[in-house]
């Protein structure tokens, strides 16, 4: 999926921040510009701006070089072509929808398994490509792309399975699973089946050099900013020194305070994963998911090591449904891992200043999440808790807001 950069200045620190290359900087700057007041989020529930949320959100997915960031990743590659192709038999002679289909893959693969019709459905102008690639593939008589928001276009029958790549930074960032519960509600037959059919979000302790690394960067642009205000007063006689605060606020919520993407290696998740929750993508509502309240358990596995904070992420499971599962249930997972990542990774929730932590030590989280009031795309999770020491010594971990911009 897409991901927006938090760009507070542009310095360069900033440019170098340990995210993938696909991240479009200046895009995700630009369209921050662009948010009006009118771009009320729906986490309050409030209306959204569709101009603004083109120009936030789905202009990225326009540009044929985003969807090859998609394409080229094998693992989420591999767990859709398997669920597809291991499990013909609910899509032979049936009816397929797909969710934001992007460059058209998955319609592609859904006709390629036998699928008497696929209506793909694209928000931007990706469709036009992705009728040029079905027409080349030689489907236009079963795949029929359609160009328009899934919330606004018509389809002439309800279909038998819905499908979609929908998934976003620990999982629910982007919001785009919204879309595909609306395309359920309204175009799901009763019998019908979602592609993936369920989803988990995870958290565990673990350990990071990325997060020391963090604080000396916002050390290093805060001595910059001060050397700044020095220069500015002797040179051109202004004192720059009542934007200090503001400036300190700005970086710290950069530096300390978004979480970080990361592909992290099992060896430095420290600690038990535990389940924040899980989304029956059959029966879940947008209201299970505006706003997530999870008390979890993890108990350290590695000894004498550092707690430098948590690590999240999700994986999704293609099971079909009771009545009729899967002949091969597949899963896609985000999880740490020793060898392909995804283009997902993990998100970092840093803890300043890491705590020492050692093996069955017994750490309490409460997380809670819910979508940023100024773009619902985005999310703010709390993160707090404690951590109870084998001696019996408990060290609280204060609450801390974190963005995942
Ligand atoms: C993560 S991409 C997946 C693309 C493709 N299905 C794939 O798997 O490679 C999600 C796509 O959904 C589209 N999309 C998101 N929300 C949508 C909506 N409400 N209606 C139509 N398209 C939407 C985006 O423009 C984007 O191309």
């Amino acid at each position: 999926m897409l991901a927006y950069i938090n760009l507070p200045t542009l310095n360069i620190s900033s440019l170098f921040s340990p995210k993938p290359p696909h991240h479009l900087l200046l895009l995700r700057f630009l369209s921050t510009l662009t948010m009006g007041s009118s771009a009320a989020g729906r986490g309050g529930g409030a209306a959204v701006d569709k101009q603004v949320d083109f120009a936030n959100y789905f202009c990225t997915y326009g540009f044929l070089y985003h969807q090859k960031e998609m394409l080229s990743d094998k693992v989420r590659m591999d767990a859709y072509y398997n669920a597809i192709f291991q499990n013909k038999h609910h899509f032979q002679g049936k009816t397929v929808l797909d969710v934001g289909t992007g460059s058209g893959i998955l319609a592609i693969w859904s006709a390629q398994a036998g699928a008497r019709k696929v209506y793909a459905v694209e928000a931007t102008k990706m469709a036009d490509h992705a009728r040029e690639l079905v027409k080349a593939n030689g489907f236009s008589n079963v795949v029929e792309v359609i160009e328009g928001s899934m919330e606004d276009i018509n389809l002439p029958e309800k279909v038998d399975v819905i499908i979609s790549e929908w998934m976003g930074y620990f999982l629910l960032r982007e919001s785009m699973f919204d879309s595909v519960i609306f395309a359920r509600d309204h175009w799901l037959k009763p019998d019908g089946m979602m592609y993936p059919s369920h989803a988990r979000i995870w958290l565990a302790p673990m350990k990071t050099g990325l997060v020391e690394q963090k604080r000396r960067d916002y050390e290093g642009a805060m001595d910059d900013w001060y050397h700044f205000v020095d220069e500015t007063k002797s040179y051109y006689g202004v004192d720059m020194g009542v934007f200090t605060d503001p400036f300190k606020d700005e970086q710290r919520k950069y530096y300390l305070q978004t979480s970080m993407w990361n592909n992290l290696h099992p060896n430095q998740i420290i600690g038990t994963p535990a389940l924040v929750m899980e989304i029956d993508c059959l029966t879940a509502t947008v209201n299970d998911i505006i706003t997530i309240n999870a008390n979890i358990s993890s108990s350290v596995t590695t000894d004498n090591t550092w707690l430098c904070g948590f690590a999240g992420w999700f994986d999704v499971h293609f099971r079909g449904r009771n009545e009729n599962p899967a002949q091969k249930e597949i899963e896609l997972s985000t999880a740490p891992s020793e060898n392909c990542g995804t283009h997902w990774g993990q998100q970092v929730f840093p803890l300043h200043p890491a705590v020492h932590a050692g093996q069955g030590d017994a750490l309490k989280v409460a997380l809670s999440m819910r979508r940023s009031k100024e773009n619902h795309r985005l999310l703010e999770v709390d993160i707090g808790g404690d951590i109870k020491q084998t001696s019996g010594k408990q060290i609280s971990l204060p609450t801390k807001m974190y963005y995942i911009e």
